[in-house]
């Protein structure tokens, strides 16, 4: 990457299109891309599948294991889709990565997101938990944010831009 952010965490509500332009990102930028769904213990897919939000102890753990991830990664770079809703979860994933992280936040509305996740099939998340994803959200300052309100090609565009 022509700069120092090794590891990208692209974040947001559920239904924002992190594994959507997680994945294209990953293409773009020849990094591997891990979907943060994909290391929830199965205690929280349970959960949320169950239709509970997770709170902010269901989270921890998870949140230790993405940022190992992280480390992991951090010389050969990677691209990480994970909400990280709250400001103080983002600090446990940034933990010992320093500048060699950033989070690409993907903004759109409650609307929006809603009407892509009407479409959306064979995914756990159920549709009624994306309030509770938004009042749970403490949106990023400081950090690379793209609308989604257009398409997939473009939002990486963006976000391409934003990163050189
Ligand atoms: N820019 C876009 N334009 C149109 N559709 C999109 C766009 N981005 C994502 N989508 C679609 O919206 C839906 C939600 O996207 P995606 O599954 O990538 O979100 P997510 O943030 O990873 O969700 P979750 O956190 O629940 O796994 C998918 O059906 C995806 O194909
Ligand atoms: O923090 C959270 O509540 C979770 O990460 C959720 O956002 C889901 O993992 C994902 O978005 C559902 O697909």
């Amino acid at each position: 990457m022509p700069h120092n952010k090794t590891v990208l965490v692209v974040m947001g509500v559920s239904g924002s299109g992190k594994s959507k332009i997680g994945k294209l990102l990953s293409k773009k930028l020849n990094l591997p891309f891990y979907d943060g769904d994909d290391f929830h213990p199965e205690a929280n897919i349970e959960k949320m599948s169950s239709g509970t939000p997770l709170n902010d102890n269901d989270r921890k753990e998870w949140l230790i294991e993405l940022n190992k991830l992280a480390l992991k990664n951090k010389k050969v770079g990677a691209i990480i889709a994970c909400s990280a809703l709250k400001k103080n979860y983002r600090s446990i994933l940034r933990a010992g990565m320093g500048n060699c992280m950033a989070f690409v936040y993907l903004n759109g509305t409650f609307e929006l997101i809603r009407s892509r996740l009407e479409t959306r099939k064979d995914h756990f998340m159920p549709m009624d938990l994306l309030k509770s994803q938004f009042d749970t959200l403490e949106p990023p300052s400081n950090e690379i944010s793209v609308s989604i309100d257009k398409s997939p090609d473009s939002i990486v565009k963006d976000i391409l831009k934003q990163l050189n």
